[in-house]
């Protein structure tokens, strides 16, 4: 089991097969991954270190993350993935943070067949499809891409898979082999958009404990929710801007702080729109890196990109490319070059797979996007067929992946949360939920915070979940949450040095205007019309002052939900 545990120190433990040192309470359990890659819990990140050529050669060490993605690459330097924790995400020397607090949540897995979308464009041109009758699965434990050129429909195919878009869409969704049922489904996941929407006066811990108390409320207590923060920013590496305001972050920590503020209630589905944009290659790489890990937790991780890097590429599992709103691939992501040679497309030595097929998906090697189509369509590619088609793919020949991921999936899962004194092992293998599939284990040391038992049976309508109105599935009560937003609103306001100074200079002025122009006016009855006006006047500015901000915020609203197609921000953000 440790044979191919990660070490701090680079590659080193992954040759000597050493086991793990504990830290602290933690005990760092290896998780082993599907296709031998080195695999990744809560608790770590990934890590590019250049490998020595004989380690390379160890299809043992490195497995599939030692793949040459370029086809006939050999001879290129080759680089591998080691799990440590990299630069910016704390001290090494540090205990590695981990989640074990959360909500428990079962594994999700997304399938959906035949999806067509169209879009109405008026009534003489009739209807536009944006995507065509398409077929996917999307697994939990699986970090996911969905690749294709501008405008193929990856934002479109994100959206309806959120369930934020509904009419015009046909064909079926089914959430671990069921109906979805859209209002549950949407308690599951969370939806991270490309620009960071955040209240830029609050602070990092203020940010998390409004989401906290919104979105976990009364099942938990105030010491619980602080430690639930307390684990994610530990997590996240923002423990040290806990105090900073988030107008003051990088884009990288911004980044995360969404992320962060999403994890609180631990879905188990998470939806990124272009997680990368705007980041330098460093920053990205964390953040797919920090993605990665996430998925390696148990949750279905599903995430547009343009054109990453070979770097970034070869840390994806699976890849999922359109083009003009159909499947050109989906699979594996060492799959992707065997296939498209299959197909009679050679991807050069030295050139990034994710480039070529970008380049194929928007015609610059010829009218290649009908016959793919056809090929995904005849089950050409999958995730059954990344070592099939060529030999000259990394992955080991004999690799079935759906074998390897039943089997590591459960490992992944159990082995994911026992690195606290009192913690749970949640049975996440089984698509099935059942409370009785939790099991408690009490370690010495325990303390009495007991881990937050949440309803597991979210998907399953037959289980006690039905016993319950549906739309009293809120955590918080409308009050609370009013009272929540009013005090958060409250605070923002009266941090908001600009808008505050502005205000008070403008009423200052006005308020002097009005009493310049009407001065001495209360006596007199041939000025009554003037009374009636200076009360006109009166009411009407301070009526639009205070609507103004309201007007301007829905104006932003509008604008950004309609410029990136996403769905309507979360309350929690903004
Ligand atoms: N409401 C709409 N009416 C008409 N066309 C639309 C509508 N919504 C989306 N489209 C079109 O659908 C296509 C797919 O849009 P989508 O946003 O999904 O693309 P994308 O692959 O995410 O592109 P990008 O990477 O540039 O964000 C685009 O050509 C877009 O113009």
């Amino acid at each position: 089991m440790f044979s191919k545990g990660f070490h701090q120190d680079g590659y080193a433990a992954m040759t000597t097969g050493k086991k793990m040192e504990s830290k602290g309470t933690q005990i760092h359990l290896p998780l082993i991954g599907r296709g031998s890659r080195g695999e990744l819990s809560d608790k770590v990140m990934f890590s590019q270190v250049k490998s020595p050529p004989e380690q390379l050669n160890n299809g043992q060490l490195l497995g599939g993350s030692q793949m040459n993605l370029c086809n006939g690459g050999a001879g290129a330097p080759i680089t591998g993935l080691v799990p440590k924790i990299p630069n910016g995400y704390g001290d090494q020397k540090k205990p590695m943070a981990s989640l074990t607090h959360l909500p428990k949540r079962p594994p999700v897995d997304i399938e959906f067949s035949d999806l067509s979308y169209s879009v109405s464009e008026g009534r003489k041109r009739g209807y536009k499809a944006l995507l065509k009758c398409i077929n996917g699965t999307f697994r939990s434990s699986e970090l996911t891409a969905i690749m294709g050129p501008s405008g193929a429909g990856k934002s479109t195919l994100m959206n309806i898979l959120a369930g934020y878009k509904t009419s015009n869409v046909s064909g079926s969704i089914l959430i671990n082999g069921k109906e979805r049922n859209l209002r549950r489904f949407r308690k599951l996941s969370c939806y991270i958009m490309q620009d960071d929407c955040l209240l830029p006066h609050l602070t990092v811990k203020e940010a998390m404990h409004v989401s906290a108390n919104l979105k976990l409320g009364k099942d938990m207590s105030v010491n619980a929710k602080k430690i639930v923060i307390d684990e994610i920013l530990d997590m996240l590496s923002l423990a040290e801007a806990c105090d900073t305001r988030t107008i003051n972050l990088s884009g990288g920590q911004k980044k995360r702080l969404s992320i962060a503020l999403e994890l609180v209630n631990n879905p188990p589905v998470m939806f990124f729109d272009e997680p990368t944009s705007g980041l330098d290659s460093s920053s990205c790489f964390q953040c797919i890196s920090l993605l990665k890990s996430l998925s390696r937790g148990g949750r279905t991780i599903i995430c547009t990109i343009h054109q990453p890097s070979a770097r970034l590429f070869e840390m994806f599992d699976f890849l999922y490319t359109l083009a003009e709103g159909q499947c050109i691939y989906q699979g594996l992501v060492p799959g992707l070059v065997p296939f498209l040679s299959s197909m009679g497309l050679h991807c050069p030595s030295y050139h990034n797979p994710a480039d070529y097929v970008m380049e194929v998906a928007t015609g610059e090697h010829g009218d290649w996007v009908h016959k793919l189509v056809m090929a995904v369509n005849k089950g050409n590619c999958g995730r059954g067929q990344s070592s099939t088609s060529s030999s000259s793919s990394s992955v080991p020949q004999n690799f079935n992946y759906n074998n390897q991921n039943k089997n590591n999936v459960k490992k992944e899962a159990l082995e994911i949360v026992i690195d606290k004194p009192t913690c749970t092992v949640i049975d996440m293998s089984e698509p099935t939920l059942n409370t009785d599939k939790e099991k408690q284990i009490a370690l010495p040391n325990a303390t009495n915070l007991a881990p937050v038992t949440c309803t597991t049976s979210l998907l399953d309508s037959s289980e006690s979940f039905t016993k319950k109105p549906v739309n009293s599935g809120f955590p918080t009560s409308g009050w609370k949450q009013f009272w929540i937003l009013l005090k958060r609103t409250f605070r923002s306001i009266m941090r908001d040095q600009m808008l505050t100074h502005l205000r008070l200079c403008s009423h200052t002025v006005v308020g002097l205007l009005i009493g310049f122009l009407y001065y001495d006016i209360g006596q007199d009855a041939a000025k009554v019309m003037s009374n009636a006006g200076c009360i006109f006047f009166t009411v009407m500015f301070t009526m639009f002052t205070a609507m103004m901000p309201t007007i301007l915020t829905c104006k932003y609203l509008i604008c950004i939900t309609q410029s990136s197609s996403s769905p309507l921000v979360d309350a929690t953000h903004l």
